[in-house]
């Protein structure tokens, strides 16, 4: 089976990854699974692109192979577009998805200004080649209170348009048809499929 490599730590990211490969006979290995350990690479971009191509670039130089990497977040209108880029970490270090639900349902209160979008940025670089990037995204809302335990992130607490329920209620195949990151990995079919 071919591999590729993702440059990621996240799980949630990487088990998406995973059924999203399996289709095209890919077997998708995060940093996670690597037998050398990789240090945390440094997100110091200011965009999302900037900080996918970090990610991508620094792992497919240092191994010498294609590399593929994602860096998303959530928008939220009223924010100004925060947590964006600091989505992860936006409630401080080390990075806890409850607190980040907590800072954003505290900031939100009882706003009926609740529009949002995931977005998603994937960066693929391969050794002597220009990187290329994708964008996805899913249009939504924030709820008024957080439900469900499929999924990570933000998802107990994002209503996708068209849904009654949020992210982490629906079941992962559900969330695999409509999410950021599929509509950025179906932009990249065309060099997924040259890779098989
Ligand atoms: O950098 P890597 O190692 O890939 O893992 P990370 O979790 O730090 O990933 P990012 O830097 O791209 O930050 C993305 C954050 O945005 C949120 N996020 C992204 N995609 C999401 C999704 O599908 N569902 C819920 N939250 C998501 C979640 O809080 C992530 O930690
Ligand atoms: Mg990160």
């Amino acid at each position: 089976m071919k591999e590729l490599v993702i440059a990621t730590k996240n799980k949630g990211k990487a088990n998406e990854f995973k059924s999203f490969f399996e289709k095209y006979g890919i077997n998708a290995i995060s940093l996670l699974e690597l037998q050398e350990e990789i240090n945390d690479i440094e997100e110091t971009g200011s965009t999302f692109e900037e900080n996918a191509a970090l990610k991508a670039e620094q792992i497919s130089e240092s191994m010498q192979i294609p590399v593929l990497a994602d860096d998303s977040g959530l928008m939220i209108d009223t924010l100004d577009g925060r947590p964006g880029i600091f989505s992860a970490r936006y409630a401080g270090e080390p990075k806890d998805d409850q607190a980040n639900i907590d800072k954003v349902m505290h900031e939100l209160q009882e706003s009926t200004e609740r529009s949002a979008r995931f977005v998603c940025i994937l960066a693929v670089a391969v050794p002597g080649e220009m990187t290329i990037f994708k964008k996805g995204y899913c249009e939504g809302k924030i709820a008024t209170v957080q439900a469900g335990e499929n999924g990570f992130g933000y998802d107990p607490i994002f209503i996708p348009v068209g849904y009654t329920q949020t992210m982490a209620e629906l079941s992962p195949e559900e969330k695999n048809k409509i999410s950021h990151r599929s509509d950025a990995i179906k932009k990249l079919e065309d060099w997924v499929i040259h890779l098989q």
